[in-house]
């Protein structure tokens, strides 16, 4: 059996060689000229390694685990020591008061009502759905300030998104999905735990070159997918590659950029249309040395307010510069966007000030990667289906059309939007196409 795969990140480079495993022929076609997707690493002249994209795995995530084993690679623990720093309502302290941890043990406690592989079966799936998370949180949490801060850290943090953008559902959804706020949220025993040596492009890298010579095409945008009784054809700009299957490995915002022939129906169609993707900027501030460990700060800061919902101490092992890794999400971060590249260092140094200390304005570089204005990704950290869509559109996310399979971390039910869903979903697609179409 022939099976082609769209999109050569986490998912599909999963899924290709999961179908090879199963004894089908693979392609697997990619649109930009590299593999990896939503993970990129810069090096700077003296080695210091930046993940533009995902960077961080973390226990229970054993796929991902797996994969960083066999492929010979390995991991280290993220820069944590020393004094968080929360800055909550113009004042720094070191803890959050107890009200954000009631708040978001509250949100805990639905999301174990929630069945991550079909949320829209939730008894209260109706009424959460309507709901958003910031209408949630202004009934529910005890006073405004920690509605912001676990609005900002919940929708902004984990889906890159306003709390006003995001349905209550969509929320508790995800909290199941990744194991609860404990895991999602935390450092060490959490989802931020470890990063990879040579970051996780060297692993997707590594598992292209695992997979038979010649299987991924890159720089092979699939601009439509035609399918009939027979099988598939997915037409790039060289050429066509026929198939008795397809597993389409991109986010549903990308996917539906995709020409299909016959047309898609029309409610996965419009499940494209109602997932867009979230909007995070993810920027590094590299000084010469992680000055902020000298006063006993571990660089790991959160915030009620300013552009910068929080940052942490990306320096990498064996380079004696600091690196800050600042993120700001849904509409601080289209904010920056609109600056000036010029203004918005200046705007992002100015409140790394706030948070660590008058040192962070004497940062050597800032760098940056917009990964909503890159074509082939169009915002991060995923897509998250928008207010009042999971009934109707959620069974959708799956539902194989005809030939056509769908894989992304959007579609996984594990740590959906992170690496691991990415892996785990590539996984199911493939064993999908296995078990209807002999090998
Ligand atoms: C800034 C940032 C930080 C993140 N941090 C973390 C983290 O620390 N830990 C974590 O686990 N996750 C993190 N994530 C999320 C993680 O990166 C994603 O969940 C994961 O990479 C998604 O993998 P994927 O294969 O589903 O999709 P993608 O990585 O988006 O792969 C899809 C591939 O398809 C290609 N493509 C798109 N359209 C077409 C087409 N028409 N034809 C051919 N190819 C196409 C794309 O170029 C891409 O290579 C982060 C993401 C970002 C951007």
């Amino acid at each position: 059996m022939r099976v082609v795969v769209v999109g050569a990140g986490f998912s599909g480079l999963a899924a290709a060689a999961a179908l090879c495993r199963g004894g089908a022929r693979v392609v697997v076609l990619e649109a930009r000229d590299r593999v990896g997707g939503r993970v990129a690493t810069r090096r700077l002249d003296d080695g210091t390694a930046l993940d533009l994209g995902a960077q961080w795995i973390g226990p229970t995530q054993e796929r991902m685990a797996a994969l960083v084993a066999e492929h010979g690679l390995t991991t280290f623990p993220s820069a944590a020591q020393g004094r968080p720093v929360v800055r909550w309502d113009g004042r720094s302290r070191e803890t959050p008061p107890a009200s954000v941890r009631q708040t978001v043990s509250l949100l805990d406690d639905l999301s174990a009502e929630v069945d991550p592989a079909a949320p829209w079966r939730a008894a209260r799936a109706d009424e959460w759905d309507r709901l958003t998370l910031g209408g949630w949180l202004g009934a529910a949490a005890p006073d405004p300030v920690t509605a912001r801060y676990v609005g900002r850290l919940i929708a902004g943090g984990l889906l890159a998104v306003d709390p006003d953008e995001v349905s209550l559902l969509q929320v508790l959804f995800y909290l199941r999905s990744g194991g609860g706020s404990g895991l999602l949220l935390g450092m060490a025993g959490g989802a931020q735990q470890d990063r990879l040596v040579g970051g996780p492009a060297l692993l997707a890298e590594r598992m292209a070159a695992a997979l038979p010579a010649g299987t991924v095409r890159s720089a092979a945008p699939v601009r439509a997918v035609h399918q009939d009784g027979h099988g598939v054809v997915a037409y790039t700009d060289e050429g066509a590659y026929r198939a008795q299957a397809a597993v389409v490995a991109v986010a549903p915002a990308l996917a539906g950029r995709i020409a299909y022939a016959p047309a898609l129906p029309a409610l996965r169609d419009a499940l494209t249309q109602r997932m867009p993707m979230g909007s995070a900027l993810k920027l590094h501030a590299v000084y010469p040395t992680p000055f902020w460990r000298a006063d006993g700060c571990s660089g790991v800061t959160t915030s009620t307010d300013g552009p910068l919902t929080e940052t942490v101490d990306n320096s990498t092992p064996g380079s004696t510069r600091g690196v800050l890794t600042a993120f700001s999400y849904g509409r601080q971060a289209r904010e920056l966007r609109r600056l000036s590249a010029g203004r918005r260092r200046a705007a992002v140094l100015a409140a790394l000030v706030e948070l660590v200390g008058p040192a962070a304005a004497g940062a050597d570089d800032l760098v940056e990667y917009d990964w909503s204005a890159d074509e082939w990704t169009r915002g991060c950290f995923c897509g998250a289906l928008t207010p009042g869509s999971w009934r109707d559109h959620g069974p959708e996310l799956r539902r194989p059309v005809g030939r056509v399979y769908w894989a992304g971390t959007e579609t996984a039910t594990r740590w959906a939007g992170y690496l691991e869903g990415a892996v785990l979903a590539g996984e199911r697609a493939a064993a999908e196409v296995l078990a209807h179409h002999a090998a």
